[in-house]
């Protein structure tokens, strides 16, 4: 076995226990191999056939550190970090009408590429080793996700309002193909869906034949569901039935699809989820920042619907860091139930983790022997965690992304030190900030 041991260091297991336990992974597998003295067969590593070396042909030194499964950021648009702090303190629509649509029109596939590589790079530097985006030219995002050695689930995301029957009818096109074309891509860590951007702005007749061939196709489905009463009441006005409803009159609501915000649900929504296995993608700070509202997560929870959390796109939010969003989440939760006890720690940090991960069909979100190798090792001797009297309330509470340490995807060490090894950081901040600025100049022509 080509072996990497993450040593000395606490682990987060997916029971919620912390052990202080070395972590054995198999390079060339992406996998798992043992954590501690727990090996895949179950058999004990002191025993003479469990299969570990011992010596590791690389290690990660988690000393004072705890290991915990790769963050997963289960909604953003990638490329948006280009517009991060371009357009601020708007409600939604006339946000997107006025300022993210007009800038998007402009952009290039290059600039997408730079976009991409610059939040990919926020990411492994805050612990993200998997992620969803809905943009365009998807292929560029693939490219990146593939040299950076994180995982995705890609779509290419799809608005059929104010255009032509031609042109809606490719963008639906579009995205069915990209859905097909990259699925499998960089050696299996990119998988896909069909994104149509939401329930509104994608006409009924696109919705329909879109999702009657994405399932036709097994592509799971990802969309825009309930993030205001604006996206609710004029399907509520027009088809006398909740948007939720109207998603699965049309086929959409599926184990493997996952639904962004649902801010707005009721009760009779809530069920469905849960009856169709549908997750939802709880993005708290985009909700906050937008005055959305607050989405129900813990009813949500309470009725068995996988929570997954999304920091959406670097302009509503407006960083990629996962910690924030676990924070927003319990935060924002309690409020929502008007309950302290509400959205405790353990549930955000299994939302970032697990929940991610079942939500969006990829592997990880646990530690455990045969998971997939995706992890992060996060300092706790920072000032701001000290002292440590439970570290999951600390993932919660208390840390940022800037605290983690390493970490690894698919068994590859992609920031050691603080140092990212797959992405040059300062040639991608450079591009980054110049594909900006003339973006901004385009758009003020
Ligand atoms: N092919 C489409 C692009 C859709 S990509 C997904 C879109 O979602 C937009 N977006 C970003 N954040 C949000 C949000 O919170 N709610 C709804 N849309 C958003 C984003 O700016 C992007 O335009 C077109 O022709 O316009
Ligand atoms: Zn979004």
């Amino acid at each position: 076995m080509n072996a990497l041991r993450v040593t000395g260091g606490r682990v987060l297991r997916p029971d919620g226990r912390v052990t202080e336990s070395d972590v054995t992974i198999d390079r060339d597998a992406g996998t798992i191999a043992a954590v501690g003295d727990e090996t895949v067969s179950g058999e004990r590593a002191d025993d003479a056939d469990a299969d570990l070396p011992s010596t590791a042909d690389e290690t990660l030194d988690a000393d004072g550190g705890l290991v915990i499964p790769g963050l997963v950021n289960a909604h953003t648009h990638v490329a948006m970090t280009l517009l991060r702090g371009y357009a601020d303190d708007k409600p939604l629509d006339p946000w997107l009408r006025e300022d993210i649509w007009p800038a998007e029109a402009e952009l290039t596939p290059n600039d997408i590429e730079a976009g991409a590589e610059l939040g990919v790079l926020e990411m492994i530097r805050s612990g993200t080793t998997a992620f969803a985006d809905m943009y365009f030219a998807m292929d560029r995002v693939a490219d990146v996700v593939d040299r950076a050695g994180v995982r995705a689930r890609l779509g290419h995301g799809v608005v059929t309002v104010g255009k032509d029957d031609a042109d809606a009818r490719a963008d639906v096109e579009e995205s069915l193909a990209v859905a097909k074309e990259l699925d499998g891509a960089a050696d299996g860590r990119i998988r896909t869906a069909f994104m149509p951007h939401s329930l509104t702005t994608v006409g009924e007749a696109f919705l329909r034949e879109g999702v009657a061939e994405a399932r036709e196709a097994d592509i799971p489905i990802h969309l825009h569901a309930n993030e205001t009463t604006d996206e609710v009441d004029p399907i509520v006005d027009e088809r006398g039935e909740r948007p939720i409803a109207y998603a699965e009159e049309l086929g959409a609501l599926g184990a493997d699809d996952f639904f962004a915000h649902g801010v707005h649900l009721d009760g009779s929504e809530i069920d469905r989820l849960a009856d169709a296995g549908t997750a939802v993608v709880h993005c708290p700070a985009s909700n906050m920042k937008l005055a959305s509202g607050m989405a129900p997560v813990q009813r949500l929870r309470d009725a068995g619907v996988t929570v997954a959390l999304g920091t959406d796109g670097a302009a509503s939010n407006n960083d990629l860091d996962v910690f924030d969003e676990m924070r927003d989440a319990a935060m924002l939760g309690k409020l929502a139930a008007d309950d302290a006890s509400a959205v405790p720690a353990a549930a955000v940090v299994e939302m970032a983790t697990a929940g991610g991960a079942d939500a969006l069909g990829l592997p990880g979100g646990r530690i455990e022997p045969g998971a997939a190798a995706d992890l992060a090792v996060v300092d706790l001797d920072a000032p701001h965690l000290t002292p440590v009297h439970d570290p999951v309330s600390h993932l919660a509470y208390a840390a940022r992304g800037s605290d983690v340490r390493h970490t690894v995807c698919d068994g590859e060490v992609l920031m050691r030190d603080r140092e990212v090894l797959t992405l040059d950081a300062d040639a991608v901040r450079e591009r980054a900030a110049a594909a900006a600025n003339d973006l901004v100049d385009r758009v003020g022509e």
